[in-house]
């Protein structure tokens, strides 16, 4: 017999009553917003998802029901076996929340103090909570900020704090909102490398809020794109961009003006002076198109910028339109 999905979600639906103003009065009338419609999607036991999309589809009011906060106004919602809604105590032992943008931790105690709470807070058996901590300190490398209080720690340290934080009681879900924000490239490979472990060693099964398509690419093999409260795609990062025919642009400083290159798989896009920019589509290697150009040019620099996740939300709309 096989395992029931940890997460199950079935014709999930949100409305909210708001009141709008009525243009050129003061007048307001009652409206209905459908922050989330017709959602259906399942997660198995240690699976990393990424669950995207443009602002206000619909992604926060989509986590808000998963993690209980939010009650939904139709259809039908488990999280390992519980009802998120009515069971939000027992839920809160089996799940971790980050939001990138907020903290859950304590501003003006040392981080240390803050994870000694929450093990009082989840009733975390000492020698569980000492390993845990020992473990994910040292992963995280956060051994010499642990008598900082978290109001002076940079956002790349605070951010590794309340990871921990989230992970100190042993979830089997974790949600991330944005976990790399803000980070400089380094501090979000370090982070990336890390959710990567945990999920290897543990089997927590991730689900990532993100617009940095290369989360997606570094942690996901599945991805759901949201748009308008609903979800429009599911399947994995190559399927999506397949779909949406998203490109890749490769910036190309030779050193010397040339005419635009030429190479098989790529399209140039603009000159200026040395610079060239190509296109290539972003499901293919760039190590072909970049060793036939390092092969006929000198070269001064390259680099390679992604799609965002707009675009090729964009782009999947545009790919639907002309089926
Ligand atoms: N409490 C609320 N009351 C009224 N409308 C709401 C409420 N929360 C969300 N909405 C509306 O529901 C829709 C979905 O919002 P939601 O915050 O879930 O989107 P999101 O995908 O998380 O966006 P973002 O990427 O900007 O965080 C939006 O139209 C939003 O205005």
């Amino acid at each position: 017999m096989t395992a029931p999905p940890l997460i199950d979600v079935v014709d999930l639906e949100r409305t909210f009553d708001v009141r709008r103003r009525v243009d050129g009065s003061r007048r307001r009338v009652r409206e209905s917003v459908r922050a989330v419609h017709d959602l259906t999607f399942s997660v198995g036991a240690g699976e990393m998802i990424g669950y995207i999309g443009p602002n206000g589809a619909g992604k926060s009011t989509t986590i808000k029901m998963l993690t209980g906060i939010l009650e939904p106004t139709g259809g039908h919602l488990r999280v390992a076996g519980l009802e998120p809604q009515r069971n939000r105590v027992e839920l809160a032992r089996r799940i971790g929340v980050v939001f990138g943008q907020r903290t859950t931790l304590w501003w003006d105690l040392p981080l240390q103090d803050s994870f000694d709470l929450l093990q009082k807070m989840y009733r975390i058996p000492t020698d569980r909570y000492r390993a845990n901590l020992d473990r994910f300190v040292e992963l995280l490398d956060l051994g010499d900020q642990l008598d900082t209080p978290v109001r002076q720690l940079s956002l790349g340290q605070r951010m590794r704090g309340d990871i921990t934080a989230a992970l100190l009681h042993d979830p089997e879900i974790l949600y991330l909102d944005e976990p790399t924000i803000g980070l400089d490239v380094v501090s979000k490979g370090r982070l990336r490398e890390f959710l990567r472990a945990l999920n290897a060693e543990r089997g927590t099964t991730l689900v990532l809020t993100t617009h940095d398509l290369q989360d997606i690419e570094a942690l996901c093999d599945r991805v759901i794109v949201i748009d308008h409260g609903t979800a429009v795609f599911d399947g994995p990062l190559a399927g999506l961009h397949a779909q949406g025919g998203s490109t890749r642009t490769l910036v190309v400083d030779l050193v010397d003006e040339a005419d635009p290159i030429s190479v098989p798989g790529a399209t140039v896009r603009r000159v200026e002076g040395p610079r060239q920019w190509l296109s290539f589509p972003a499901d293919a290697s760039a190590a072909p198109i970049v060793g036939a150009i390092a092969a006929a040019y000198d070269l001064a620099d390259l680099s390679i910028q992604e799609p965002d996740i707009e675009d090729v939300i964009r782009q999947l709309y545009q790919s639907g339109d002309r089926a």
